[in-house]
């Protein structure tokens, strides 16, 4: 699977807090994530991550093109409510996205440990169909 990690500055403790403690489930699949969120979790986990550019330089964006052409499977995005961001209208595209094209996302931990768990259970497989069918189809 193709999983999307991404943090404001304010959350980026707890999504590192989160991967690291199920670091031996995202080992088993592609990472992704925005530039200073994924510095901060490969320097904490030691995994392997494409990293795009920064949030407010368009790392949203980019992410959010991997999911127009279903190239993303799940999202862990944990958000700051309390703290306005400059790039807010990108942070509203890429969420747009997720339901555009029915991807889960996790916008808190309660739902992330929901997502993981139910991930490496299995059922997400869905995606591989979703994904595969596309491909066949020459989209
Ligand atoms: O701003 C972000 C998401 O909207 C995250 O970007 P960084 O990971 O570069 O801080």
């Amino acid at each position: 699977m193709n999983i999307a990690l991404i943090a404001h500055d304010q959350k980026k403790n707890d999504l590192v807090q989160f991967v690291t403690a199920y670091q031996s489930i995202f080992a088993k699949h592609n990472l992704f994530a925005t530039g200073t969120t994924g510095m901060r979790i490969s320097e904490a986990t030691g995994l392997t991550i494409t990293r795009y550019k920064s949030g407010p330089l368009g790392g949203d964006q980019e992410i959010g093109a991997m999911i127009a052409k279903n190239q993303m499977d799940a999202i862990f995005f944990f958000r700051d409510p309390l703290t306005a961001q400059p790039h807010e209208p990108d942070v509203s595209a890429l969420i747009r996205l997720c339901d555009v094209y029915s991807i889960p996302l996790a916008t808190n931990m309660g739902t992330a440990e929901l997502l993981i768990r139910g991930l490496d259970e299995g059922l997400l497989d869905w995606r591989n169909i979703a994904r595969e069918n596309d491909e066949n189809n020459g989209r």
